[in-house]
């Protein structure tokens, strides 16, 4: 813009083009070039990944990863240098990808939306049809992915015990989630970069969350804005905010505030990941797209070949503590729940500092590899919370490796209030769009409708423990999943052959 604020004629391409280096770097977006020299050093990302767009459109490098009002929050107005003529941009010639052309062929064959029949079945779809990094993204879970696949292995360790002769001609699945009433006892739990998997993001999660009346848990780390995920919910329909809280409290009073005032009706403070896990599938595939690793390139000693989770969560505040408690509790009004809690020890200080609620949950297996599922940890809290006579003190929610309705009435037979549900949804979102996230949402209601009526359970409210074995539940079985590179390697057997002598 020129001196009296008119909107000078659009910018050039080919000068755009120009300042494609560290010492003048321009950047389009959105057809709107930005001059992002200064803030190379501080692209938390490193300053590579902007540099191979230097001079050029980024648009979609940038989409998935930043939500739309990244720029305008955080690069100063004198950066942003107007409206660019398209026209004259040379695009980019994509140089014909073997890989993706194989990708192409296989959406152009990929099973019907009909075809999926429970949620592993839009797994499996979704990891055929998703770009590569995405998929790593969704799928990595922490170290050798132990606990990824124990909190799923975790529910078959539990057996039912059904009763008979119970008229269940009518069955309501229907309970409340701190205050709000849902059709059925799950919510979409908060998983971040929804843009990786679908170009329209979180907010698809909130058009099938609202079809279904269930509640959705909006990410920081969302790749929508925080208000366009809430603008794209129904008057009426529930939100909540996952928070991940960040070294500047004065940041973190602003996204809680402004949550409140935008009716969210929960406040789900992520407490186990002080810093984000080690998710080896997501490194491997940054590196082998060099264009979007977010390698060390200035020299501190953070390790950001985590990929792009790691890049951007280098906000987070590992020094957040139970003392912090007390005074997110006199900043909102919101209920606070804290997830990724696992143990009772800490269920028990949870009730004593006063929160709402825990969610027992090891952040999908992401986090610390060998972690307990929560199911596992609902199995050791809620004896312990019925003898103090505690177990309305809080609300329980668990989450992980939840894929079968089953797996939802199990955790509602031993306490939970309900289920967090990640990966399928993201998966049905990624390989099928809306219809996908609303077919998810059907099927599991139609698996509860059906196994409640062969426990022989009408209501939520009939759930309870002496419908559940679990005496198998604390065995683990860590078999080492057979996709790990140790196992080729260290195996005797497949080593190197002996030289014949
Ligand atoms: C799958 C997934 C999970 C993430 C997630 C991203 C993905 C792709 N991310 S992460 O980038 O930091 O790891 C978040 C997150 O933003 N915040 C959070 O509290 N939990 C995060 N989680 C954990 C999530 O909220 C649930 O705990 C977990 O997904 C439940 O397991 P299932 O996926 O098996 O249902």
């Amino acid at each position: 813009r020129d001196s009296n604020n008119t909107q000078r004629d659009k910018l050039n391409g080919a000068d755009v083009a120009k300042h494609n280096s560290a010492e003048s770097c321009w950047v389009i977006v959105h057809g709107r070039a930005y001059d992002v020299t200064e803030f190379l050093p501080e692209h938390p990302g490193g300053s590579k990944i902007i540099l191979k767009y230097a001079g050029k459109d980024a648009t979609e490098e940038f989409d998935p990863i930043h939500p739309p009002d990244t720029l305008d929050k955080y690069l100063d107005k004198s950066k942003h240098l107007g409206e660019v003529d398209m026209g004259t941009v040379e695009q980019e010639k994509k140089e014909e990808d073997p890989e993706e052309q194989e990708r192409q062929k296989r959406i152009a064959t990929m099973p019907i939306l009909e075809q999926c029949y429970n949620l592993m079945d839009f797994e499996a779809v979704a990891k055929r049809v998703m770009k590569k990094t995405a998929w790593a993204y969704y799928s990595s879970g922490a170290d050798d992915e132990i606990t990824m696949r124990e909190n799923h292995s975790a529910f078959h360790k539990i057996w039912f015990r059904p009763r008979i002769l119970e008229d269940v001609e009518h069955i309501d699945l229907t309970t409340t989630m701190l205050g709000t009433k849902v059709d059925i006892p799950f919510y979409v739990t908060a998983t971040a970069l929804g843009k990786l998997g679908n170009p329209e993001g979180e907010v698809i999660l909130t058009r099938g969350a609202r079809k279904h009346n269930v509640i959705q848990m909006i990410p920081t780390l969302a790749s929508c804005s925080f208000d366009e995920i809430v603008d794209a919910a129904e008057p009426g329909q529930v939100q909540w905010l996952q928070l991940y809280v960040n070294k500047n409290r004065d940041v973190t009073k602003r996204i809680v505030e402004h949550a409140e005032r935008r009716g969210c009706k929960g406040l789900f403070i992520t407490v186990d990941a002080p810093q984000l896990g080690r998710r080896e599938k997501d490194m491997r595939s940054k590196f082998a797209d060099t264009g979007s690793n977010v390698q060390n390139t200035s020299g501190e000693n953070v390790d950001r070949s985590q990929g792009a989770a790691r890049a951007i969560s280098s906000f987070i505040d590992p020094a957040l503590s139970w003392k912090d408690i007390p005074w997110f509790l006199s900043i909102t009004k919101m209920p606070i729940i804290l997830k990724g809690v696992q143990r009772v020890e800490d269920v028990i200080r949870a009730v004593e500092v006063g929160v709402h609620g825990v969610v027992l949950s090891n952040h999908g297996g992401r986090q610390l590899d060998f972690a307990r599922s929560g199911i596992e940890v609902l199995a050791e809290v809620m004896p312990v919370l019925r003898e103090r006579g505690w177990q309305d003190r809080l609300e329980i929610f668990v989450d992980g490796g939840v894929r079968r309705a089953t797996d939802i009435i199990k955790a509602l037979c031993l306490g939970a209030k309900g289920v967090g549900i990640g990966r399928p949804f993201l998966y049905a979102m990624s390989a099928y769009g809306l219809p996908g996230v609303d077919r998810a949402m059907q099927l599991l209601k139609d698996e509860m409708e059906m196994n409640m009526r062969l426990i022989g359970c009408r209501t939520v409210a009939d759930l309870n423990p002496s419908l559940v074995d679990t005496r198998g539940l604390s065995m683990h079985s860590t078999g080492v999943p057979g996709d790990t590179l140790s196992l080729r390697v260290y195996d005797p057997l497949a080593g190197p052959k002996e030289k014949p002598s």
